[in-house]
């Protein structure tokens, strides 16, 4: 081979690569738009009431409705992130998003959270049900409409009001199944509904300068700190005899209910931690937030280890 062949072969690979990560990262935003590390629990919520719903699926219409649940939650979060476009430029969380960072075209990311809604809710009615097909529209207009650009820019309640759209997926995965709306699954709405005020508003002890900015109605931001400590309590205080319900009703073996039990304590330690953290007069943290950021990561951890723990007593132990 000779020495202009090498050349000329790497003269010709340099464009391709440069073109090539450039396709890779435009995936990329693509795909940020979906916000995938939230949707990692709310498709797992999703899964959960699929398995531990009576009867079954074809593997292929289950990972059908799987599938379904994801791009319908994308969708959500795509259109939220067009039509908060605005306070998301200003916020230093949000604002490398690809719409405020100018690499998505918004009438873009409007199209395609549109036809992904559409298209997620056609293919869950067509894999699955049709119930199922409504619930998922429901919970897309939930969040888009009802939380995103009704409540979010009004009112500090717009979590607990708004955030029951994240709490649908567990009961969208069992009305794939069944068909039917249950008991256990209203259930895991309520609790994923009142685990979402202590998930956000501990992160929002320490994210709250960006609300202000944004003027976002954020309740540190509009009630302040200490107001805030005090609700993480109160709600975790009532998620945890919540989350016993499915056991204590029979829907679970007691091995659910040592680990709820379990868990519980724990999250209520770090609610506790929340509120007992060394602060100012206003409720502004001394340590820079450190229990309050500890009870947020809980938070995730312990919707994951909940959820699993129903589906493995349910599964493997009943
Ligand atoms: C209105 C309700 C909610 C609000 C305002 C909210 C807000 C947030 C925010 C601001 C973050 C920080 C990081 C980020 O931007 O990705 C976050 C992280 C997260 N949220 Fe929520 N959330 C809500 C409900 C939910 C629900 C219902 C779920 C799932 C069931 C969920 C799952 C997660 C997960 C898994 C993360 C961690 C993402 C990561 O690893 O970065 N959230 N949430
Ligand atoms: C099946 C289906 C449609 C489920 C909906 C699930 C879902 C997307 C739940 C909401 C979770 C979430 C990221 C809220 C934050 O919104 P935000 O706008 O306050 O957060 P941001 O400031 O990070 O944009």
């Amino acid at each position: 081979m000779s020495d202009t062949t090498v050349h000329g072969s790497r003269g010709a690979q340099a464009p391709l690569d440069a073109s090539a990560l450039h396709g890779a990262s435009e995936v990329r935003d693509w795909i940020a738009l979906l916000k995938p590390r939230v949707l990692s629990l709310v498709v797992y919520s999703g899964l959960i009431g699929l398995l531990i719903a009576p009867g079954s699926l074809h593997p292929v219409l289950a990972v059908s409705a799987i599938l379904c649940i994801t791009l319908a939650a994308g969708a959500a979060g795509a259109i939220n992130m067009w039509y908060d476009r605005d306070i998301d430029a200003v916020m230093k969380r949000t604002r490398a998003r690809p719409i405020p960072a100018g690499r998505i075209e918004a009438g873009a990311a409007l199209g395609y959270g549109v036809v992904l809604a559409v298209g997620s809710v056609g293919l869950m009615g067509l894999a699955t049900n049709w119930l199922a097909a409504a619930v998922l529209a429901g919970s897309i207009l939930f969040y888009v409409v009802i939380y995103t650009m009704w409540l979010k820019r009004r009112t500090p309640q717009n979590i607990v009001i708004g955030g029951a759209a994240g709490a649908f997926p567990p009961l969208i995965g069992w009305v794939a199944v069944t068909g039917s709306v249950d008991v256990l699954p209203l259930v895991l709405f309520a609790i994923v509904f009142m685990w979402t005020p202590p998930h956000f508003w501990a992160l929002s002890l320490w994210a709250h300068e960006d609300y202000k900015r944004a003027g976002v109605p954020m309740l540190p931001v509009v009630s302040g700190a200490r107001e805030t400590r005090r609700q993480v309590v109160i709600y975790t205080v009532l998620l945890v005899p919540l989350t016993l319900v499915p056991w204590l009703i029979g829907f679970s073996g007691p091995v659910y209910g040592l680990v709820a039990a379990l868990l519980g304590a724990n999250f209520l330690r770090h609610a506790w931690a929340v509120w007992t953290d060394a602060q100012d007069a206003a409720g502004v943290s001394l340590t820079g937030d450190r229990p309050a950021k500890a009870c947020f990561r809980f938070s995730i951890t312990y919707l994951f280890a909940l959820l699993g723990a129903l589906a493995l007593d349910r599964l493997l132990l009943a």
